[in-house]
């Protein structure tokens, strides 16, 4: 959408917005209810109404995929394992592995590959190789978890200058290599920060001289590189833009097709699910003026794991996180604020007899959120493990209580300072009752430990909260702003540290950086708990990414989780 039309969205958004206010302001006016004036955001509609309720899952051929995904399979793991293949061309086919969502199916293969070739690893094998195969190398050693150091790219840097030497800007596959590299970045490495910037401009700059896969890759990449995307769906776009990688042995390939299929047969299954969960509680009658977004929470939560076995906790994960917005909404766009303080009461309370103490409207919702509750813990109580559903419930009160301070402070007017409102911010970024709701449907891996390391608060755990509560803030404060929305980030930042709107949203683009700079430490070994517990933080960052990084993809959503929601769950053939 060009600029143009997009402030047209906009105004015609805001003068049909103006003119809902306006009804009801004259509306008032003529009939002297005592109907309070109310913060309506006049969501858009869904883009795809009862659309994914008419899928029926064939399992016939679901199991057809299984079955015949377990010869290429097999082929595979020989070449992972196969002691005779050069390093370098091992590296690369679990590059290739990886970005194709596989790697969990080889998991043990690769970790021992990975140890062993780690081991063996020292800086002076890197004087020969080209810039394309250090990336390479770096990229799978840090995505499973390996500090590889970023020495390996010194010698692409001129000694004399300190930049990068041009000679490397006509090599636009090694480029390409070095910007997703410089993604996997931590605090101290300044060769890579400036490695991001470096590729990112001359990438841009050749991107409309390129043909073929390359130009598609670079395009692909510059959009949004791998390391923020959605595992699923860069997977799908790995499979068709990279042929040529994923060629190298026709097995991968045919896997790869095979478990694309398998996949998306499930994930429609579960989308029909929460569909029909979703129309059957009626949340779009009783409470009609939140945002109708289902296959985009379930998108987002897809987002955090695909494994075929994670299919319940998808399932348990986006009921609660649907709770989520109807929460959000209420409180931001429709409840007074005696209703809110009202229905925080009750939450915190979580007790079928405060249903009189709250307004009509949120009843329903109430009694759904309580027996949704109760059932999850009946459920896993027989596994043993009803605590993961207490530490989501609990997480539950936790955020009601800080879209309840949110609302005071917009009740009075009150700005908060950015320390203040980043210790509430962390909490509603919905960051925390996320992960402890996924949490709940994976299994016996989840323990006691695990719990308490979540329980824990752990770094790599708030700096997901911060980047999402700060994207959030820095892509939808114009718009809240507008609606007379508690202050956020941006507005406590400026009047904290008295710097202009640009200068503060510079600060908090450093911050969320510097965030990302926290998860990719806290997925390297020694990890202080298994990638399995770490992955949906990392993967909830990333989808704050796919989210927000243009504009605010969920309130408006018909670009990117339109086109992802499409290429995964729509019409797409079989591959
Ligand atoms: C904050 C954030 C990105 C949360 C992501 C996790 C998530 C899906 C939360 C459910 C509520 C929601 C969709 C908030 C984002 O919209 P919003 O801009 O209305 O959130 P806000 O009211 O907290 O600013
Ligand atoms: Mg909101
Ligand atoms: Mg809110
Ligand atoms: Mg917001």
């Amino acid at each position: 959408m060009s600029p143009f039309n997009k402030s047209n969205l906009a105004i015609s958004f805001h003068l049909q917005e103006m003119a809902a206010v306006e009804a009801n302001g004259t509306f008032q006016a003529n009939t002297k209810t005592t109907e309070p004036v109310r913060p309506l955001a006049n969501f858009p509609p869904s883009v795809w109404g009862d659309r994914f309720l008419s899928f029926s899952l064939d399992t016939t051929e679901l199991e057809g995929y299984a079955k015949a995904m377990e010869e290429p399979k097999e082929e595979v793991r020989k070449l992972i394992v196969d002691p005779t293949m050069d390093s370098n061309k091992k590296l690369s086919l679990i590059y290739s592995v990886h970005r194709l969502g596989l790697t969990y199916l080889f998991l043990q293969e690769i970790e021992a590959q990975l140890d062993k070739l780690f081991k063996e690893f020292n800086l002076q094998d890197y004087d020969e190789f080209d810039l394309y195969t250090t990336s390479i190398n770096f990229q799978v050693f840090r995505h499973l978890g390996h500090k590889l150091p970023c020495d390996v790219f010194n010698k692409f840097k001129d000694s004399s200058s300190g930049t990068f030497k041009e000679s490397i800007t006509n090599d636009v596959k090694g480029m390409l290599g070095l910007y997703e590299s410089a993604q996997l970045r931590l605090r101290g490495e300044p060769i890579l920060d400036e490695a991001s910037a470096f590729t990112e401009t001359q990438l841009k700059s050749v991107v409309n001289t390129l043909e073929g896969n390359l130009a598609k890759q670079v395009m692909q990449s510059l959009r949004r590189p791998f390391h923020q995307g959605m595992p699923m769906v860069e997977a799908r776009m790995y499979f068709s833009n990279y042929d040529e990688e994923c060629s190298t042995h026709e097995s991968l390939p045919k896997l790869a097709k095979l478990h694309f299929n398998y996949l998306q047969l499930q994930q429609k299954e579960e989308l029909r699910i929460v569909s029909k969960w979703w129309k059957d509680m009626r949340f779009q009658e009783t409470t009609p003026y939140i945002r109708d977004r289902v296959p985009e929470i379930y998108l987002w939560i897809l987002g955090l794991y695909f494994e075929p076995r994670y299919s319940l906790a998808r399932i348990i994960a986006t009921k609660i996180t649907l709770f989520l917005v109807v929460l959000d909404d209420t409180y931001d766009a429709y409840a007074t604020i005696e209703e809110i303080r009202l229905l925080t009461d009750a939450i915190n309370r979580w007790d079928i007899s405060a249903m009189e103490q709250i307004p009509e409207y949120i009843r329903p919702f109430y009694k759904i959120l309580l027996d949704e509750y109760a059932e999850l813990e009946k459920q896993l109580a027989k596994e043993g493990r009803a605590k993961s559903v207490i530490a989501s419930k609990e997480a539950f009160q936790d955020i009601a209580r800080g879209y309840l301070e949110e609302a005071e402070w917009t009740n009075s007017g009150y700005v908060a300072s950015f320390p203040e409102y980043m210790k509430n911010g962390l909490i509603t970024s919905a960051y925390n009752v996320i992960s402890k709701s996924a949490l709940v449907g994976m299994g016996e891996m989840v323990g006691e430990d695990a719990l308490a390391w979540y329980e824990s608060h752990p770094k790599t755990l708030q700096a997901s909260e911060l980047i999402s509560r700060l994207q959030d803030d820095v892509m939808t404060y114009q718009f809240e702003r507008e609606r007379g929305q508690s202050a956020t980030g941006v507005d406590s930042y400026i009047k904290t540290y008295g710097v202009t709107e640009k200068e503060a949203i510079d600060e908090l683009n450093k911050m969320i950086e510097n965030a990302w700079k926290d998860i990719n430490e806290g997925c390297l070994k020694p990890r202080e708990v298994s990638m399995d517990l770490l992955a949906p933080i990392l993967n909830l960052a990333r989808m704050i990414d796919v989210v927000y990084r243009y504009d605010d993809g969920f309130t408006f959503p018909g670009k990117t989780m339109k086109e992802y929601i499409t290429l995964l769950f729509v019409g797409s053939s079989p591959m």
